[in-house]
């Protein structure tokens, strides 16, 4: 008990990561290590590897809790704008997708966070849910991994002409831009599809995203997975302008554009009025394969924060690493604290650059 008291204790400090008899304790990202949720085994001898070859990773990719200090001293005078993910970012993964709640710890500070800086949510999810999910006005969100944007209604130039089809919401505070609009029709008629080809595969879900379609296999049987692969590709091989991708436990379909979670934060830096700004720093926090694309945006405008949660060594472009949704609550705790300590006498409009 006191182990892991003091565990915390220097977690919430931002001193070091959780021990791995935590990790195990915990145990609920079956994405990484496929436990049993809440399953508790004795540490092993592949459990010290394990940390051994995650602390190795970490000399990449060092956290951006004992970073903190560092980061924060090189953003002194840069525009933080704060970008999230959501499922294995702000809340933990779990079997249900219904039931990926954030906590309200959690919520309070994103909150806090949205106060300091603009602050948006780029998930997989449709636009609605993860907004139902999160339950927050004073922040933006794009659904469908960024397909469906909710942004300040500010004219947006482009070189290539590709930002168009803006709509504004009722009270024209927000504007809302979904590139894949076209592809809604057929999009649904996958979905329907989908729904029955899976009916028979215990365990295996769709998920309307709106504008992407996820097939959950967290609760499939192993042996199960080879043909709902199966099912799916050979509804994709009818619909040439969808394409195929994988996340934690989950394939998703959707319309092969040249639109993904970088395009989307890109798109909100321009709507924001800070697209070609050249002390803007982008701080994007994500766990999933989706979220590389804005990644590697951020690594390609060259400055910027690019994190990702990660419990295990992974491959990635990101620069910086937190260990679990409850490292994302401390970082996201200690940056508005930073923030409110470091500008107590600036205006907000002054902090961010922007009207607000
Ligand atoms: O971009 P995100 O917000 O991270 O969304 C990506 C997918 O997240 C959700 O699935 C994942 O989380 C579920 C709940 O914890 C878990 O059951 C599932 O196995 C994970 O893949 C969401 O349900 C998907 O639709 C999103 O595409």
């Amino acid at each position: 008990m006191f182990k892991r008291n003091f565990a915390k204790f220097n977690q919430a400090m931002g001193f070091q990561r959780s021990s791995n008899w935590q990790k195990v304790q915990h145990g609920n990202d079956l994405s990484t290590n496929e436990r049993a949720p809440n399953s508790c085994h004795p540490v092993t001898n592949e459990a010290v590897s394990d940390d051994a070859n995650y602390s190795s990773w970490m000399v990449d990719h060092p956290s951006a809790l004992t970073s903190f200090d560092q980061m924060m001293k090189d953003a002194k005078g840069k525009k933080i704008v704060v970008f999230l993910d959501y499922d294995g970012t702000l809340s933990p993964i779990v079997n249900d997708p219904d039931r990926a709640f954030m906590s309200p710890e959690m919520r309070a500070a994103v909150r806090e966070v949205a106060k300091c800086f603009p602050t948006a949510i780029i998930s997989g999810r449709s636009r609605d849910k993860v907004k139902g999910f999160v339950q927050l006005n004073n922040i933006y969100y794009a659904g469908s991994h960024g397909m469906d944007i909710m942004a300040p209604p500010r004219p947006v130039r482009s070189s290539d002409g590709k930002y168009h089809t803006v709509s504004l919401d009722r009270k024209g505070n927000e504007a809302v831009f979904q590139p894949a609009q076209k592809f809604l029709p057929a999009m649904q008629k996958i979905l329907k599809e989908l729904e029955v080809a899976v009916r028979k595969i215990p365990g295996a879900r769709v998920e309307n995203n709106r504008f992407c379609v996820s097939i959950h296999f967290r609760q499939v049987r192993q042996e199960d997975y080879g043909m709902l692969e199966e099912k799916v590709k050979s509804i994709l091989k009818h619909y040439p302008d969808f394409r195929l991708g994988w996340g934690k436990k989950v394939m998703e379909i959707r319309p092969s554009i040249e639109w993904d979670k970088g395009n989307a934060l890109e798109y909100f830096l321009d709507t924001l009025g800070l697209g070609n700004c050249t002390d803007v720093l982008p701080v994007y926090i994500g766990d999933d394969r989706t979220d590389e694309d804005a990644f590697k945006v951020i690594r390609k405008r060259g400055l910027g924060y690019p994190i990702v949660v990660a419990s295990s060594p992974k491959d990635t472009k990101a620069s910086y690493s937190l260990y679990d949704p409850s490292e994302v609550l401390t970082f996201l705790l200690r940056l508005a604290r930073w923030r409110k300590s470091s500008s107590s006498s600036r205006s907000l409009s002054q902090v961010w650059g922007v009207s607000s």
